[in-house]
């Protein structure tokens, strides 16, 4: 690929067919772009990156980078608000094909990493032949349109016990050796979303690691085929998904996660960007703009989402004719105010956001408000969409199949009766919004959201750490100082 061009979703799809070692079901897949449980998200992969590639979205979804080429705007570095906010228009769109339910599409990682350039002078001041490490991986995901997932959570076991107090020090990824060509990690990671479909995976630790951990104190960025690195897949739901009419969401973006095991990987030292430094494994999200910028993607995605779901909701009142009772009315009435209200804390973080170097950021406040909020929204609206629906989700056709069969799709079409849809459109709709609300499918997505930016009382602690309580410190006293006891005394005495 030239450097002015994007990546075609046929090359993309090529670049899957790699050796990769993808483990599911007990057995080893072959190939990743046609096995049963991956093919339909690996397509839905092809015509985002086909979209992106496609002349007439140009402008909205490429950009010029700095040494003249054209790049996909996931990893544009905007140096100023009306940048931030055109690229913005991009990943909406981008999203849009997918409905916010590909929780790790290219733009999240992408995001990360133009982040963590924005701030290279951090991993200057670290160690500057890992500071040119970064900035060279950073223009080589950026030239080859690299799909990129990461994995930045050890793995559960005993969460009492640090990642070296565990029964197993191997259990967590870490080094084992160190010689001349690179690093050698052996261990596991959580989980890596979108993996199986990704061309890499960018490995580190945003847990807290403590002094006495630096085996785990890890940062670098490795191909999905490196040798020794295995993926094992949980549960497919594309495979439990045959028919795209029962299941459209689930047959088509089940993104997947894998745990990743690392089996004595070799890590060459221009892919390093962290060796055993504990504080810089927290520097490279916090003292750069990279977890903002990762996470304000992931606000796009969700404001996307929530449009789609806020959708369901209102067609499932026309379908059920129950949109005109007030109280259902109340009900959309609150939906639409919270998926207006994440709509407005993309738009806050934008225009609070703040020149850093040569470089707009979103505002970090306002994010961590809408990643504290959004984690308690997200298991309410999926609620209310039940609430709404009542039974209309579940009384439906077993499968597509019934529909072949002349008497019973005489009787689907006597029983799926809807004063606002025939009965075919009606059992779509419902299929469609089961998988969005109750499915194994939607039942992730639930999980997804609660969890993906780190549980609850990780994101209350960023809104903690990031909020201005001088401000509000300050207005309180000046209220304070308006009035004293004295003057109360006085007051009362000359009364
Ligand atoms: C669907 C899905 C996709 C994901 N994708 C990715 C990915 O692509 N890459 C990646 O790196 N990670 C990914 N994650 C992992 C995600 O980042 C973690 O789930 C998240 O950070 C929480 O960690 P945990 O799951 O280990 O939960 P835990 O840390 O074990 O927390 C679970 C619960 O235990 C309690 N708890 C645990 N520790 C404490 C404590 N110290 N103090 C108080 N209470 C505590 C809390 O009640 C908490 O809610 C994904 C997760 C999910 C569910």
């Amino acid at each position: 690929m030239s450097k002015s061009e994007t990546k075609s979703g046929k090359e993309h799809l090529a670049s899957l067919r790699d050796g990769r070692e993808i483990f599911i079901n007990g057995a080893r897949v072959d190939d990743v772009t046609t096995h049963h449980a991956f093919a339909n998200v690996a397509r839905s992969v092809e015509k985002m990156f086909d979209f992106a590639n496609n002349p007439a979205n140009a402008d909205l979804m490429t950009y010029v980078t700095p040494e003249g080429g054209r790049a996909n705007r996931i990893w544009e570095i905007p140096g100023t608000y009306q940048d931030l906010v055109k690229r913005r228009a991009g990943l909406e769109a981008w999203t849009g094909l997918h409905g916010g339910f590909l929780g790790r599409a290219p733009d999240h990682v992408a995001s990360c990493i133009a982040g963590m350039y924005m701030g290279l002078n951090v991993f200057e001041d670290y160690n500057p032949k890992f500071a040119r490490n970064l900035a060279d991986y950073y223009k080589y995901a950026r030239d080859n349109d690299l799909y990129l997932t990461y994995v930045i959570i050890n793995p559960q076991a005993d969460r009492s016990k640090s990642a070296a107090e565990q029964a197993d020090p191997f259990l967590t990824a870490g080094v084992v050796d160190r010689d001349a060509e690179g690093i050698t990690v052996r261990g596991a990671k959580m989980l890596a979303t979108g993996g199986v479909v990704a061309n890499e995976v960018f490995v580190t630790c945003i847990q807290p690691l403590k002094a006495g951990e630096e085996n785990y104190a890890l940062s670098f960025a490795i191909p999905m085929n490196a040798k020794g690195l295995k993926i094992l897949s949980r549960k497919s739901y594309e495979a439990a998904s045959p028919s795209v009419f029962d299941n459209p969401l689930a047959s088509r973006f089940d993104e997947n996660d894998a745990v990743l095991y690392f089996d004595d990987v070799k890590v060459p030292w221009d892919r390093v960007f962290v060796d055993g430094d504990v504080a810089m494994c927290a520097k490279q999200f916090h003292a750069t703009p990279a977890h903002v910028y990762q996470n304000y993607q992931a606000m796009i995605r969700l404001s996307v989402k929530l449009r789609f779901l806020v959708g369901i909701a209102k067609r499932t009142t026309d379908v059920n004719g129950i949109s005109q009772f007030p109280q259902v009315r109340e009900m959309l009435g609150q939906l639409a105010a919270e998926a207006g209200m994440v709509d407005a804390l993309v738009a806050a973080m934008e225009a609070k956001g703040k020149q850093v170097g040569s470089y707009f950021v979103p505002d970090a406040g306002t994010l961590y408000s809408a990643q504290v909020l959004t984690q308690q929204l997200y298991p309410k609206i999926l609620n209310t969409l039940r609430e709404l629906a009542g039974g209309g989700m579940i009384m439906l056709p077993s499968s597509v199949e019934d529909f072949g069969n002349p008497e019973l799709a005489r009787l689907i079409d006597k029983t799926q009766q809807s004063p606002a849809a025939s009965s075919r459109d009606r059992v779509k709709f419902y299929k469609l919004a089961w998988d969005a609300v109750g499915s194994e499918f939607g039942s992730r997505h639930h999980q997804y959201e609660m969890f993906y930016a780190g549980a609850t009382f990780v994101t209350k602690n960023h809104a903690f750490r990031t909020y201005d309580w001088s401000a509000a410190d300050g207005l309180l006293q000046s209220i304070l100082d308006s009035y004293s006891l004295e003057d109360s005394l006085t007051a009362g005495k000359a009364a």
